[in-house]
């Protein structure tokens, strides 16, 4: 099974018209290799998502940082799945670890959303809130990059596969079919504080997450689903990463907003 390099650049909450303007302008004079080859997708904050989309060469995709975990409604401040369908955004980046753990974003259960929510949604006793915003954007026509990775803490104490594989199982959980999932391997240490994880530890974590998909969604999810990594990807650093036989691609963040993200997306070829 070949599976199509990703490159996915996630703005975060940065930019401005004019700078957002001239994040376009340079990667439509990019030359990269076509959209059999590589997939690329950036993710600028919602209010400048319709302006890249409409300025953005036909070969790049967009995709939202985030949205709301059902139908939208008196959900003030939030972005409905629907909305994006409505925009013609087809991608949306789920349980970036910035906001599971600044907005509390969880896998588990979330107990004053769950007493608030209960009595909107009585039918939902378990709120896992990450998986189910995966389940609803992908039930409304969405394609998904869901995020998973361990905190330091997490990491030293020997956690990791548990932790990456118990934000995997929520999902898997919630989702039959995942033609339309990217997974994202973000080790939280590693997002924007330039120690970068090793070719070999990515590669570590993602043989072993495509194991545990093999042995708890199948083997063929296992061989089909990309497993891109993000966290301190440079145009320096995503030539031995990219060399890895699991690793599908990156997600970039500080990089995505220079020049260099074109290096990132020309490193399919390696060599
Ligand atoms: O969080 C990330 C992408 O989603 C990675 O961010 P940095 O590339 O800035 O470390």
């Amino acid at each position: 099974m070949v599976r199509k390099f990703f490159v996915g650049g996630n703005w975060k909450c940065n930019g401005t018209v004019e700078e957002v303007k001239k994040i376009v302008t340079f990667l439509n004079e990019a030359e990269v290799p076509t959209e059999d080859v590589v997939e690329v997708v950036v993710s600028p904050p919602f209010v400048f998502l319709t302006l890249v989309k409409s300025l953005l060469r036909p070969d790049f995709q967009v995709a939202a940082q985030n949205c709301w975990v059902r139908r939208g409604g008196a959900f003030t401040g939030e972005i409905s799945a629907e909305m994006l369908v409505n925009l013609r955004i087809p991608w949306v980046i789920l349980g970036h670890s910035e906001r599971r753990l600044l907005l509390n974003e969880s896998n588990e259960v979330r107990r004053e959303a769950l007493q608030k929510l209960d009595l909107l949604f009585p039918i939902y006793s378990i709120m896992e809130f990450v998986a189910d915003k995966v389940a609803y954007a992908l039930s409304r026509g969405l394609k998904i990059i869901a995020c998973v990775g361990e905190t330091l803490e997490q990491r030293e104490s020997g956690s990791t596969m548990a932790v990456v594989a118990a934000q995997t199982q929520s999902i898997a959980d919630k989702v039959r079919n995942w033609d339309n999932i990217v997974l994202a391997y973000e080790p939280v240490w590693a997002i924007g504080t330039g120690k970068v994880a090793t070719p070999a530890q990515a590669q570590e974590v993602h043989s072993e997450l495509r194991k545990w998909l093999r042995d708890n969604v199948g083997v063929e999810v296992a061989s089909s689903t990309r497993i891109i990594y993000g966290g301190s990807v440079n145009g320096t650093n995503c030539r031995e990463l990219a060399k890895q036989p699991d690793i599908d691609g990156f997600l970039v963040g500080g990089a995505s907003l220079k020049p260099e993200f074109i290096d990132i997306i020309n490193s399919v070829w390696p060599n």
